[in-house]
């Protein structure tokens, strides 16, 4: 699904051959060379060279979709800069070529949801939206786990139990994204294959859940590969929610910081 924030800007100026410049959230981590950074494979991909400049407000390696987010913008961005005339459907392939950059193959997981807004189920056979509105706490921590590592661990057999607890789970999500509805959507992330797997990579990670339920979460888990940790709530216990998170982090000598956020609506266009 897409964050409401954090969020990348992106800014693209006409140029003979692109250049980059990164500003913002971990920037030390994110390369200039256009065949590294992903918007560079955006630029190529639309036939659409420019000056890009990146201010980060998504950390890479967060599990929020750092990549996705300056993917999904850049695409967006340079799609209205060279009037391509292309949907925001159409672009999510495009913009899914940033991605491979970084995970070595094009994937939409990320870059649906960046650039068509709410709740976004990503297949082989194309994807599918949910106008979907639920308030959110993203949890990132100053812990930093490699999506590679983060893939490594998850279990490449999972028992017939675990296949139907997790996928009836998966299908109460997804209902509860339609119906706007936090209890669903809680109950729904509760995934007993890939989680808790993930979980063992994040410093933390059970005291920083229970706590959140405690303050009034209806579900907690990770979020994409880690390490930040998502909770699904009703707005009027955000601030709670996201005070007992940082606490829990705070006790297991983690820092961290919190986003009291809800699903966003993607990509924005700004005339500056
Ligand atoms: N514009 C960019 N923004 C962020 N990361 C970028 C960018 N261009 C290249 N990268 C590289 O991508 C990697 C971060 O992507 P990665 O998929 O690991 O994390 P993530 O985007 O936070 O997402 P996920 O939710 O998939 O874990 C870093 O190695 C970073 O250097
Ligand atoms: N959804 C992917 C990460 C997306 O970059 C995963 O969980 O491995």
């Amino acid at each position: 699904m897409a964050l409401d924030r954090p969020a990348d800007v992106v800014h693209v100026e006409k140029a003979d051959r692109t250049t980059i410049e990164v500003t913002g959230v971990g920037r030390q981590y994110i390369p200039t060379d256009p065949d590294r950074n992903v918007v560079g494979a955006v630029a190529e991909a639309l036939d659409a060279p420019a000056h890009i400049r990146i201010d980060k407000g998504v950390r890479p390696s967060s599990g929020l979709g750092s990549s996705a987010a300056s993917s999904a913008a850049a695409a967006v961005a340079l799609n209205e800069l060279y009037d391509r005339g292309l949907s925001r459907e159409e672009l999510v392939p495009v913009a899914a070529e940033g991605e491979a950059v970084v995970s070595g193959e094009p994937h939409a997981d990320n870059v649906a949801p960046a650039l068509l807004g709410g709740f976004t189920v990503a297949t082989d056979d194309g994807v599918t939206t949910v106008d979907a509105d639920i308030p959110l706490v993203a949890c990132l921590p100053e812990i930093a786990v490699s999506t590679r590592d983060a893939r490594r661990v998850v279990p490449s057999r999972a028992s017939i139990e675990d296949m139907v607890h997790t996928v009836g789970r998966a299908a109460t999500l997804a209902v509860g994204m339609c119906r706007r509805d936090p209890e669903l959507v809680g109950a729904g992330m509760d995934d007993r294959i890939v989680t808790p797997a993930r979980a063992e990579l994040i410093t933390g990670y059970h005291d920083v859940r229970e706590a959140a339920l405690e303050a009034g979460a209806e579900g907690v888990t990770v979020s994409g590969a880690g390490p930040s940790v998502l909770s699904v709530c009703h707005a009027s216990d955000r601030t709670r929610v996201a005070g007992a998170m940082l606490e829990a982090f705070d006790e297991t000598d983690v820092a961290a910081r919190a986003y009291k956020t809800r699903v966003g609506r993607g990509a924005e266009i700004f005339d500056i």
